[in-house]
């Protein structure tokens, strides 16, 4: 997890290293599909099932498209002291029932969500397998606690590995967002930031992962390892972005209590070495 406001973009920091980030630089870089066999990615998985399995290896079926969006909510700033509860536009207790909402919305999309052509049964119970919905950050202005805030922003997280379904999501919540802010008298805005559409990794690497994870853990512990997992994966990847240029697969490694975009984020050596060996086994079925 990586947040930085120095400010330095890419481009920027290419260039003070001599690198002209020109289209045509660009474009000489780019891989033809025909030259790509495939990509396989080893991660740690960072959730918790691996963990519950009590096995080092997983092979992952498919990754989980995603949506951010900014929300800002506007009211009437004001003293925290004289404005009677009736006679105030407070933005932060709109947010507060939006981010509700958005909880109960994501936990029981069958109870939100209509059957009327946009949304399938099929659709709402793929939703009910994969969505997760998240506000990680939230900010007010002027952010004083005798203040009646003036604005309020927050992003929402939205993943489901069915992209029809995520969008129905972000339809419904935008829908009764707007709803909801016109009953409290305040205005709202939603931006989306950031959209990219799951990905489905390709079966035959992926039993070919599962395997290979089979053989390596048989390989280092001399004993039948079970069946190993196969999972979703609620975290993006690079996987996502090359699934476009070739066909991809990817080998989650367990990591300590599933706790991942932490610092207690923690993988144990002779799970990265099971990983090793397993993209060794992998690699032998290829020869
Ligand atoms: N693997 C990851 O954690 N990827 C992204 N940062 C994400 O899923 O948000």
């Amino acid at each position: 997890m990586c947040k930085c406001f120095s400010g330095v973009t890419v481009q920027g920091a290419l260039r003070s290293s001599s690198i002209e980030t020109t289209e045509e630089n660009l474009l000489q870089l780019k891989y033809e599909p025909e030259s790509v066999w495939g990509y396989v990615e080893v991660h740690i998985e960072q959730g918790p099932v691996l963990e519950n399995v009590g096995l080092p290896l997983g092979s992952v079926k498919g990754i989980a498209g995603q949506t951010r969006l900014k929300v800002t909510v506007k009211g009437t700033q004001g003293h925290a002291g004289t404005v009677p509860m009736n006679m105030r536009q407070d933005p932060m207790v709109a947010a507060a029932e939006l981010i509700v909402f958005l909880e109960s919305l994501c936990k029981q999309p069958d109870y939100y969500l209509s059957y009327d052509g946009q949304c399938t049964s099929s659709t709402v119970e793929s939703l009910a397998g994969s969505l997760v919905c998240t506000v990680g950050e939230i900010s007010t202005w002027p952010s004083a606690s005798n203040v009646i805030p003036g604005q309020v922003t927050f992003t929402v997280d939205v993943r489901a590995m069915d992209d029809s379904g995520r969008e129905a999501i972000i339809y419904e919540f935008s829908n009764r967002l707007y709803h909801m802010c016109d009953r409290r008298s305040v205005f709202c805005n939603v931006e989306r930031k950031h959209d990219a559409n799951a990905v489905v990794c390709d079966p035959g690497l992926s039993t070919q992962l599962k395997s290979a994870s089979y053989t390596a853990l048989k390989r280092i512990t001399g004993e039948d390892p079970g069946d190993v997992p196969v999972l979703m994966s609620g975290a993006g990847h690079d996987a996502m972005a090359m699934s476009h240029l070739t066909k991809v697969g990817m080998l989650f490694v367990r990591c300590r209590g599933g706790i991942s975009h932490s610092p207690a984020e923690h993988v144990l050596d002779d799970d990265v070495w099971a990983a090793g060996m397993a993209v060794l086994a992998f690699f032998e079925t290829l020869l």
